[in-house]
């Protein structure tokens, strides 16, 4: 007999967008229904930058919240080269940043202010690692002549190898991992380097993409792989190896910028995140080691507090909306139309 209700300690998101100005209306509430925190992306036009930016972002986002919501986002810094020591101490300080963000410039959605070569940036570098301030990573190259599914392999040897070589305490996060490779190098390197991953890495490989017409909903960086990649990422997921945890990615962009000629990279899933994960662990056989991924391992990461209370999923169908509000605009939502197996109690 399958299980029915699945009772889990609350989760959290350890990767997620939320946007800015109108859509918070919208992405912040779809975050808050079950999510008590969340590592909140500071790829804005323009980056959050310093610790204050990423401040008045904050507060933006707490503005935003249902009321009686006790949602809390944790916030990250947007890495430059004109990033400086000075602000990763007063972001350490301030209490409400939580980590670093390394974007290769060009690499994704609003990294054009990011980092064009990973060795200008070593004294800031050093300085997390002295002070214990974690360095989330979107990890891929982004030369014009390397092969788009082989770019997170290559950063991996090429830049992600050495930086670790270099900062041997620096606490690192391998962000929304998308290959065999990622998570053989996130297994073997030391306990204070991990990974996120995301729902639709795990349901999905480039032929829901590309088989059979071309679906942009799908369309996500890093973009995804062969299904031997995707049945590497449901291994590490539901293993029970503390290295990988929750972080949803979702990467919601208005209908018209992801239907077009040239359309943006990121996939919507917070409308049924952990719904989706739970489809992901139970086809596996796995429904015991959610919790451990999704509200265990990524708190004992950042050295934050399990939450003490829980939510219950129950076995349950229901059809997910064809889109969803998103500002002025509408999202469309992974799996749009189609048929959910878990749903959250309210
Ligand atoms: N994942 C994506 O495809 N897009 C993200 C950026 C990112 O996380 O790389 C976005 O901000 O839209
Ligand atoms: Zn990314
Ligand atoms: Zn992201």
């Amino acid at each position: 007999m399958p299980e029915t209700t699945l009772t889990i300690a609350r989760p959290d998101d350890w990767h997620v967008h939320l946007r800015d100005g109108a859509a918070l209306a919208d992405t912040v509430p779809a975050m808050a229904r079950y999510f008590g925190r969340a590592i909140v992306m500071p790829n804005l036009l323009p980056p959050a930058v310093t610790p204050e930016q990423a401040g008045a972002y904050r507060e933006r986002i707490l503005a935003a919240r249902p009321a009686g919501s006790a949602f809390e986002p944790l916030m990250v810094l947007y890495l430059t080269e004109g990033t400086t020591v000075d602000d990763i101490r007063r972001a350490k300080a301030c209490g409400y940043v939580h980590a670093v963000k390394l974007y290769p410039a060009g690499a994704t959605t609003n990294s054009q202010s990011g980092v064009t070569d990973v060795s200008n940036v070593d004294a800031v570098l050093a300085e997390m690692a002295a002070c214990g301030m974690p360095l989330l990573i979107h990890g891929e190259v982004t030369h014009s002549e390397i092969d788009i599914f082989a770019r997170e392999k290559v950063f991996i040897d090429t830049i992600l190898k050495p930086l670790v070589a270099r900062h041997p305490t620096l606490r690192v996060v391998l962000e929304h991992i998308t290959t065999a490779d990622a998570v053989e190098f996130v297994r073997e390197a030391p306990a204070h380097i991990a990974a996120t991953i995301t729902a639709h890495h795990l349901l999905f490989n480039r032929n829901h993409m590309l088989a059979g017409g071309i679906r942009p909903h799908y369309y996500c960086l890093p973009i995804l792989k062969h299904s031997r990649h995707q049945a590497a990422l449901i291994e590490a997921a539901t293993s029970g190896s503390a290295k990988f945890f929750l972080g949803t990615d979702s990467a919601p962009h208005a209908q018209g910028a992801k239907e077009a000629a040239c359309g943006c990279a990121g996939a919507y899933t917070a409308h049924a995140a952990i719904e989706l994960y739970a489809e992901v662990f139970e086809a596996a056989n796995a429904l015991d080691k959610l919790e451990g991924f999704a509200s265990h391992f990524g708190a004992d990461f950042y050295g934050l507090p399990r939450h003490r209370d829980t939510i219950t999923l129950v076995r349950k169908d229901w059809t997910v909306p064809a889109s969803y509000p998103f500002g002025e605009h509408q999202v469309i939502p992974v799996r749009a139309g189609e048929l959910l197996a878990w749903q959250v109690e309210a």
